[in-house]
């Protein structure tokens, strides 16, 4: 498991663009046949993909958690990205088709992903945050994450949100997740930005053409910075951060946040003209 520090607002805003990738994008997040995992010291969020291809995978428990289990102290939410596939969590099956999300309760012992077919992997996105009680292990498919419409062609940021795991959602102790799909012609999400200074946020971009990009905006307002994205890599969101970003194409997100509180709404609104 890779650990990213946490960087203060002064350091970031001092940092090159290598130097900002380094700290805060993850390239690659879905390896075939693989588990990958990066431990944010930001609320203590692990940001991860499985992609099995063969074998089912196991969620592995790395040294540095110093548990006897991954999920001994931790909660789990998973999405999945890519074709149908299988969770199994302590002998009960969960089927998680394109855009289903499972939440997977402190506790559970073992968690094994499989796709349905090799050919068309299934893509779990995981984010894992610090849990203090148990919640039941509860799927959600996308039909059941009752869709927001948000945003104006005018503005180019007409999209659709797809909430999960929140406070009126899936319960948690204080994982939050869901889905942004932008429409076809629209490319700016989270514009309006905000912060909210009690969470940390990371964004999974996906559903992005191989040769297009996001231009993702990070920073303190008053202090922005851009990292250009391409398809299924991952950019972590200090909680005094803005996290936005404009598209060369319609793409899709999951956004995950971790902290203070689970109230989606619960935002530091900026405005257009306090960005710089
Ligand atoms: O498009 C949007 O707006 C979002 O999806 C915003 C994220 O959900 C978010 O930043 C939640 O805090
Ligand atoms: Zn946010």
């Amino acid at each position: 498991m890779h650990q990213r520090h946490a960087a203060s607002p002064r350091e970031t805003a001092r940092m090159t663009t290598a130097e900002l990738r380094a700290d805060f994008l993850i390239e690659r997040v879905f390896v075939p046949g693989h588990i990958e995992l990066v431990y944010s010291h930001y609320d203590r969020m692990i940001i991860g993909g499985a992609m099995p291809t063969g074998e089912a995978l196991a969620l592995p428990n790395p040294d540095s958690l110093k548990a006897e289990y991954f999920l001994e102290r931790r909660e789990l939410g998973i999405l999945n990205v890519g074709g149908a596939g299988q969770v199994l969590v302590d002998g009960t099956r969960y089927e998680l088709g394109h855009q289903d999300c499972l939440y997977v309760g402190k506790e559970s012992r073992e968690v094994q992903f499989s796709s349905h077919d090799a050919a068309a992997p299934a893509k779990f996105y995981l984010l894992s945050a610090p849990a203090h009680r148990v919640l039941p292990t509860t799927r959600r498919t996308q039909a059941e994450a009752t869709p927001v419409e948000m945003g104006a062609l005018e503005t180019a940021n007409r999209r659709t949100i797809y909430k999960y795991i929140y406070a009126e959602g899936i319960e948690s102790c204080q994982l939050v997740m869901g889905l942004t799909q932008l429409q076809p012609g629209s490319v700016w999400n989270t514009m309006p930005s905000h912060t909210h200074d009690r969470r940390m946020e990371a964004y999974l971009y996906f559903n992005l053409p191989a040769d297009q990009r996001v231009l993702h905006l990070m920073g303190e307002p008053h202090q922005t910075r851009p990292l250009w994205i391409a398809n299924e890599q991952a950019i972590i969101s200090p909680p005094w951060s803005i996290h936005t970003g404009c598209g060369t194409s319609a793409y899709a997100f999951i956004w995950g946040m971790a902290g203070e509180n689970r109230e989606y709404t619960d935002m530091d609104p900026v405005g257009i003209g306090q960005l710089q």
